[in-house]
């Protein structure tokens, strides 16, 4: 049976005398290293120095040192620099820094699912893993809510790491939602096939796909881009909140009777077999291996090369005029 805990499952007292360090304060790092403190917990945030985060973070509250003075301080190392630089990262600068006793903890299990990083015996491997976008887990916290998060423990040589992993979960608001337990082999192949096939790109191919569908049949590029990307969050919104049938439920019977019998014809079992191919492709390894050799060979121009055609495409500059509509005193 899944293993769940909620709010009053958690004792934040367990680890309110150990000192966290938050590696990194980008997208994750800034989000959860806030929550982290605003729930009492003693936070530290390790950088490089002369990084353009150190300010911020300073501005922000926290107390701020080098990767290997905060590491040197903490009880729990949480690292959340990119994971394609975790492994030099961690040789150069947390290794040397290490305790026996102290926790390794990600947000993410790939660092150690793919040996990336190689940790001694004698300290926790532990993880919390939000299932949201770093702005959101800052967003729901101060909403007085939460974003779950999955967890789980790789190594536990204090026998504590369980109460290290919860007290991590709980500080970042993810217990008012709910947490769930997993291991890093699934945290690490069903976050890349999510993130892969379905919520970046599978929708954002789905999006750019219809949109092009429409402004090649002779329909206005700002009508298209309402209809399929600015109302598509309304409607997923209805099935996070609902589920599938209560969002079908929600809409019009009209809406109901084409998207039963549209969607799966155009999803259809091709689109599955596609799905397969690129989830046996994280399994065994070949996307690990090919983000590994593209990142080293191209560094950032590993993606930057298909962001470029993504930022010139019609649906952005469109979109663009559509925000600064809707949104005129917001900045992208
Ligand atoms: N982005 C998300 O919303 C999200 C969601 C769930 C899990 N995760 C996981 O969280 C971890 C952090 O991801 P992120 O997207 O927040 O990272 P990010 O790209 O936002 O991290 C950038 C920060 O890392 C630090 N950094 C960058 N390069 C560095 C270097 N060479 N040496 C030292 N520090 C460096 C800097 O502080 C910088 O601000 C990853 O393991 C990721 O898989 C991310
Ligand atoms: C937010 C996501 C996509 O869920 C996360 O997994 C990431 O890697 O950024
Ligand atoms: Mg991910
Ligand atoms: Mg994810």
């Amino acid at each position: 049976m899944v293993k769940t805990w909620k709010d009053s499952d958690v004792n934040l007292d367990l680890i309110k005398n150990q000192t966290i360090a938050v590696i990194g304060y980008g997208i994750q790092g800034n989000a959860q290293a806030n929550n982290l403190k605003d729930s009492g917990l003693n936070v530290i945030v390790g950088l490089q120095e002369s990084g353009p985060s150190w300010k911020k973070a300073q501005q922000d509250g926290h107390k701020v040192l080098t990767i290997p003075q905060a590491c040197q301080q903490a009880d729990i190392i949480h690292i959340l620099i990119p994971d394609m630089v975790q492994a030099q990262v961690y040789k150069e600068l947390i290794g040397p820094n290490l305790k026996a006793g102290k926790a390794l903890s990600f947000s993410h299990a790939a660092a150690i699912h793919w040996n990336w990083i190689q940790a001694p015996k004698d300290v926790d491997i532990i993880m919390v893993a939000p299932k949201g976008p770093g702005s959101k887990v800052r967003e729901t916290y101060q909403q007085g809510f939460g974003t779950p998060s999955i967890v789980a423990v790789y190594q536990d040589y204090t026998k504590k790491a369980w109460e290290r992993t919860l007290g991590i979960a709980k500080g970042l608001g993810s217990t008012r939602a709910g947490v769930i337990e997993t291991t890093f082999k699934e945290e690490v192949e069903t976050d890349w096939f999510g993130e892969q096939v379905d919520l970046c790109g599978g929708s954002a191919s789905m999006v750019m796909n219809a949109f092009e569908t429409l402004v090649e049949a002779g329909y206005q590029p700002e009508i298209a881009y309402f209809e399929v990307l600015h109302e598509l969050k309304l409607i997923v919104d209805m099935i996070q909140r609902y589920g599938v049938a209560g969002m079908y439920r929600r809409v019009s019977e009209t809406a109901r009777y084409g998207g039963l019998t549209r969607g799966p014809m155009v999803m259809d079992a091709s689109v599955k077999e596609k799905m397969k191919k690129a989830l046996k492709m994280i399994q065994d390894g070949t996307f690990n291996q090919e983000w590994i050799s593209d990142y080293q060979k191209n560094g950032k121009n590993s993606f930057d090369r298909f962001m470029k055609q993504i930022e010139a495409h019609q649906i952005e500059t469109v979109g663009k005029n559509m925000r600064k509509m809707m949104w005129p005193d917001s900045t992208e």
